[in-house]
């Protein structure tokens, strides 16, 4: 049996209060706080920087999780790295050069991970596994929170699936397989099934009054899923 994440997304959250947001998802029971960097630039939004992130990392000892839709990528996620980011992902497309943008977090100490776009050709992995710690496919397009889950991302989800355990078993080395976007309680179980370990929710979670109940919900449901 895989090991489940929940990952809460901040930016579904109420940034009047965030600290508190913060902690009451973890309180709740999530294992990471996802953190969305949008910079109006690589996609149609403008989020939260490192600063914000140094501000919630006394908050919580569980793994902030930056998730960079950014272009430039080098300079930010070094910037994230000092701010206590523990996973650094960004979108390959966004670097010119993804081994050394993958280097430049490792060596800062984090975790790092590529994310694909629904339409992204899973090939950007091939030679780069050894340093990948998070694998994160996006199931809507990147810039905002609250879309549809776009059901093409199963049948992709199965193919990373099958690349990362076909790794894993040759080296012993696990890499996580996230999953981002339109994930709910109603259709988590089935994102489990496709391969996912790790699940992002913003809207899912935040939205709904007792972020506790839903999580035990997405938990129940995940509990259900047979591998
Ligand atoms: O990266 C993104 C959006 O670009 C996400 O992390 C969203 O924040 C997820 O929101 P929901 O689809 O769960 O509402
Ligand atoms: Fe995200």
């Amino acid at each position: 049996m895989r090991n489940f994440r929940i990952a809460p997304s901040i930016l579904s959250a109420n940034f009047a209060k965030l600290g508190e947001e913060v902690r009451a998802v973890i309180d709740a029971g999530a294992d990471i706080i996802h953190f969305d960097v949008m910079d109006n630039h690589y996609v149609p939004n403008l989020t939260i920087g490192p600063m914000v992130c140094e501000a919630i990392r006394p908050i919580t000892q569980a793994p902030i999780d930056v998730h960079l839709m950014v272009k430039p990528v080098d300079t930010l996620a070094a910037m994230f790295a000092k701010a206590g980011a523990d996973i650094i992902t960004f979108h390959p497309e966004a670097s010119e050069h993804i081994d050394r943008t993958l280097g430049v977090i490792k060596e800062a100490g984090c975790k790092a991970g590529l994310v694909f776009n629904p339409a992204t050709p899973l090939h950007y992995m091939d030679y780069v596994m050894d340093k990948l710690d998070m694998v994160l496919l996006m199931s809507v397009n990147p810039g905002f929170g609250g879309q549809k889950f776009i059901p093409g991302t199963l049948d992709k989800l199965r193919e990373a699936r099958r690349r990362i355990d076909e790794y894993t078993a040759r080296t012993g080395r696990e890499i996580w397989l996230e999953i981002d976007g339109g994930v709910k309680i109603d259709n988590i179980a089935e994102i489990a099934a496709a391969g996912a370990d790790t699940f992002v929710a913003g809207s899912a979670i935040y939205n709904t009054p007792d972020y506790k109940a839903t999580i035990d919900a997405m938990r129940a449901e995940l509990a259900k899923v047979k591998e």
